[in-house]
């Protein structure tokens, strides 16, 4: 049903739907974005909000009888690549799109390079600029700093900025829609306020936001009214104020969740099955840590605090300086540690990047899968292709990854159902201990609820589990212990009853304090 704010609307699509192949990613889509909202998109992994965010960003072309208004003007579909800026829409993912190596000021003006006829800027001019516009919005940003040198979240405050003032110099059009894309995963809460801060600010000045996340709370906080959609289509569009957490995971998942049966059942641990000593890296400094027996160990901490570098020492992602990890009465020394050697000893990393570290996008489902039992499918000589669909089969079904298509190109997946897949490839090799970072990332409440059950079960079964995150949330749902690091070492740990989202996020930050060093 249209409300007022849909009849002055930014953008407005109706009967958005797209194919590819045999399966519907959208399938009716109704969406209007009201003038200096911010309207939250969310659903399930595959519910087909990329899908319409790429559409707007001329990437993939809609099926034919959709439309599409803009500031109240019919706009031709398909867009074309790069439409979008003279639309006054700018995009801002999850990976920012800065570069690292450049100063703040180039990072901002990188879009001006791009556009004909605009080589020649006047930097001086530019910089002080810059200045205006990062101290309109209590920015405090030095346009000559290098990107390399900010913090996160003056990354993520940098791309929104730059994509607000890149479409308040499109001369053609008054819009201002930004679509940020899961702009917040790895930020502490804290810095999350900083964030929304901003895009308080900017719709101040009028511009509007969709905000794609699967943080109930974050999009609870920030925006005024949510989109849902589920198998493609909208399942729900909700005012904010008047709608209630449950409400809104039952509009994703289809059905009630019970958000505290989420918490893991307290158990008593059993013996030791891994210790960690005197692990130092880049940032973590002499870290002792102690798994026992079906125990699940969450380690947290501010960003920087070296927290996540403690799963990537264990498993020599990155080589540690020094450090002893003894498993199954083995004792490695993490200085001269190989990956091949961590996964024959039984250790798994299931790493939070899994775009760049986990995944190759161009084999399909069931080659991912098999990739780390390979040696179980040699048929003789060859590979047997049907051993492993039989595999990814059964994986997919158990971790609920969709389409259930092994053959279907792990590219062609949704980021959701991408993770699930890398977290069923390594948990079928029954691992000892699995070094988790940011295991769900990504990941929708439904999904996120089945792949704590199977981590769990897992560590039932005797795996010891370390998860690095910054979810507090996950964290109080399934661990046993929460480790929390600052300045690379250890300085809380709580158990229990103790452990809570906000006994977590208070230890994190009440953290300059004295340190210790180790837990058992
Ligand atoms: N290029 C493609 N080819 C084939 N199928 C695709 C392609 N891109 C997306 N899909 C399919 O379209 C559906 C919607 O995917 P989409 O990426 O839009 O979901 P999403 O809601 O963004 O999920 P997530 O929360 O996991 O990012 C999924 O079933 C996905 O597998």
């Amino acid at each position: 049903m249209a409300s007022p704010a849909d009849a002055m609307a930014v953008l407005r699509i109706e009967n958005l739907s797209k194919r590819f192949g045999g399966s519907t990613a959208l399938d009716g889509v109704d969406l209007a974005i009201g003038a200096r909202e911010v309207h939250g998109l969310l659903g399930q992994n595959g519910s087909g909000k990329s899908t319409l965010i790429k559409i707007l960003a001329g990437f993939h072309a809609p099926d034919p009888g959709a439309r599409l208004w803009i500031n109240g003007h019919a706009v031709a579909l398909p867009l074309k690549p790069g439409d979008f800026r003279r639309l006054g829409i700018a995009f801002v993912h999850q990976h920012l799109g800065l570069v690292p190596s450049m100063s703040v000021l180039e990072n901002l003006l990188i879009g001006e390079h791009a556009v004909a006829g605009r080589w020649r800027i006047a930097w001086a001019r530019e910089a002080e600029r810059a200045k205006a516009l990062f101290a309109r919005f209590g920015m405090t940003l030095d346009p000559a700093a290098a990107v390399e040198t900010l913090t996160s979240v003056e990354r993520a405050q940098l791309a929104i900025v730059r994509a607000f003032d890149q479409i308040t110099r499109q001369p053609d059009t008054q819009t201002r829609l930004l679509v940020l894309d899961e702009p917040t995963p790895f930020l502490p809460a804290a810095d999350v306020q900083k964030l929304f801060q901003l895009v308080r600010g900017l719709v101040a000045e009028g511009a509007s936001v969709l905000f794609v996340s699967h943080d109930i709370d974050e999009v609870m906080d920030i925006t005024d009214r949510i989109t849902v959609l589920r198998d493609g289509r909208v399942a729900d569009t909700l005012r904010t104020a008047a709608t209630r957490k449950a409400d809104i995971v039952r509009a994703i998942v289809g059905r009630s969740v019970d958000l505290d049966a989420m918490r893991a059942p307290r158990r008593a641990p059993g013996g030791d099955a891994v210790s960690i000593e005197g692990l130092r890296g880049a940032i973590v400094d002499d870290v002792s840590i102690t798994v026992r027996r079906g125990e699940i160990v969450g380690l947290t901490g501010l960003i920087g605090s070296g927290y996540d570098e403690v799963v990537h020492l264990a498993y020599s992602a990155t080589r540690a300086l020094a450090g002893r990890l003894t498993i199954s009465g083995t004792t490695l020394e993490l200085a001269q540690l190989t990956p091949d050697a961590a996964i024959a000893a039984g250790i798994v990393l299931i790493p939070g990047d899994r775009q760049s570290d986990a995944v190759v996008g161009t084999l399909t489902v069931a080659d991912n899968a098999s990739l780390p039992v390979l040696g179980r499918q040699r048929g003789g000589w060859a590979i047997s292709a049907r051993g492993m669909n039989r595999i990814a089969g059964a994986l997919a079904e158990t971790f609920d990854v969709r389409p259930r298509d092994p053959s279907r190109l792990m590219a062609h997946l949704s980021g959701g159902n991408q993770q699930k897949v890398v977290l069923a490839k390594w948990f079928q090799t029954a691992p000892r201990l699995i070094l988790l970072d940011e295991p769900t990332q990504g990941v929708d409440i439904g999904a996120r609820e089945q792949i704590f059950r199977i981590i769990r079960d897992m560590s039932d079964q005797g795996t010891a589990v370390l998860c690095a995150s910054s979810d507090h949330e996950q964290l109080a749902a399934i661990c046993d212990r929460v480790i929390v690091l600052s300045r690379g070492r250890i300085v809380a740990s709580l158990e229990g009853d103790a452990i809570s989202k906000p006994a977590i996020a208070e230890r994190c930050y009440a953290s300059f304090g004295d340190t210790t060093g180790s837990v058992s």
